[in-house]
């Protein structure tokens, strides 16, 4: 029997320091997120981050938390059931780090028969830090635990024609209520050698980017390109016309240079340079987050309208809109085909 597993990023269980500490804890010593060698990275993120972040981050999230839980999980769990009522086959939801588990929701798809699970990692676009580590955790637990089990996962989704038109559709709707000067597409940041470790060419992918439009096998899993190409489809979908969008990267953390250009500088500058009305979108995110509510949605509308901006919207992610849970839907039913 074939059965599916959605698979987001997770949250702390609770806005206490505690909750958010073992979060952090098991979220940064991820391998593929602080790629550095064990000690080093145990050694910064045990003994540096763990040590100040989680009372910063408990208070960010404080900011945003629903009395049903976390946004991004409550969100996650609205589009599973929208999901769940578009197919025949049993759908399961879990989350990368924290709960509910990725082995939890394989266990619930054995306990219901199923044999073949297909795989989606809810991340547009291929990173090593979100797509890769989903799959390789999912084929590690099966492999250990469930040997009779086989898993297809789906690739990251940044250009498929169904996506870009749900995503086009959610921006439209936005840009006609608002009537912005300027679209900024945010996307979340990874270290730029992060880019650099993913090519398997080994040759293709330059650190200033000028890899990205030129066509290459490395952009199967180039997470600028990806990017780059998500808000090109999109651009073109919606006919915006250049000059009127662009593309930045968010949520740096630590002192190793990210993709640029910086989110926040980016949106700073805007302003200084006289834009009133700006729209923000994060297509790197199909849920609404931390990063999207607390950094975008508070702290960069903050720094917007202290420059001297007028009008800072964000476009909300696609969340459980109904067209976007019939797209996954779709994915699932051509796949159990
Ligand atoms: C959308 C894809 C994401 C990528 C790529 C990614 C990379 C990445 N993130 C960190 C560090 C942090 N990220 C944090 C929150 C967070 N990150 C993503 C998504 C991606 N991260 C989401 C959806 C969220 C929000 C989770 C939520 O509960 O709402 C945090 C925690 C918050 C904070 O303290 O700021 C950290 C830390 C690194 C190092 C990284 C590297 C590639
Ligand atoms: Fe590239
Ligand atoms: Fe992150």
């Amino acid at each position: 029997m074939k059965g599916a597993l959605l698979v987001n990023l997770g949250s702390p269980d609770s806005t206490s320091v505690k909750d958010v500490k073992k979060y952090l804890d098991e979220f940064l010593m991820d391998k593929r997120v602080i790629d550095t060698p064990y000690l080093i990275r145990a050694f910064v993120v045990k003994g540096i981050i763990l040590n100040t972040r989680p009372k910063k981050s408990a208070e960010a999230y404080k900011k945003i938390w629903w009395n049903e839980g976390s946004p991004l999980i409550v969100l996650s769990e609205r589009l599973h059931k929208k999901v769940k009522e578009q197919t025949q086959i049993p759908v399961e939801l879990a989350m990368r780090y924290g709960n509910p588990s990725i082995k939890s929701g394989i266990q619930k798809l054995v306990n219901k028969g199923v044999t073949e699970i297909f795989l989606i990692p809810l991340y547009p676009q291929f990173a090593m830090a979100t797509t890769e580590t989903i799959v390789v955790l999912a084929n590690k637990i099966v492999k250990k635990e469930y040997p009779n089990i086989k898993i297809t996962d789906f690739p990251a989704f940044y250009n498929k024609e169904d996506y870009i038109s749900v995503l086009s559709n959610s921006i439209q709707k936005h840009l006609e209520e608002t009537k912005p000067e300027h679209l900024l597409f945010s996307y979340h940041g990874v270290p730029e050698r992060h880019i650099l470790k993913s090519d398997i060419t080994k040759s293709h992918c330059k650190i200033d980017g000028s890899c990205c439009n030129t066509p290459s096998p490395a952009h199967e899993f180039c997470y600028r390109h990806q990017c780059y190409e998500t808000t090109k489809q999109v651009a073109e979908k919606l006919n915006l016309k250049e000059g009127t969008y662009s593309t930045s990267f968010q949520s740096r953390l630590g002192r190793d240079p990210w993709l640029q250009p910086y989110t926040d500088q980016t949106i700073e500058n805007f302003a200084k340079k006289g834009i009133k009305n700006l729209a923000i979108v994060t297509p790197a995110f199909v849920s609404d987050c931390l990063e999207t509510l607390e950094e975008i949605g508070m702290e960069a509308k903050h720094s917007f309208e202290e420059q001297g901006g007028k009008q800072f919207s964000t476009i909300p992610c696609l969340n459980d809109d109904k067209a976007w849970a019939t797209t996954v839907a779709n994915w699932i039913n051509n796949w159990a085909k």
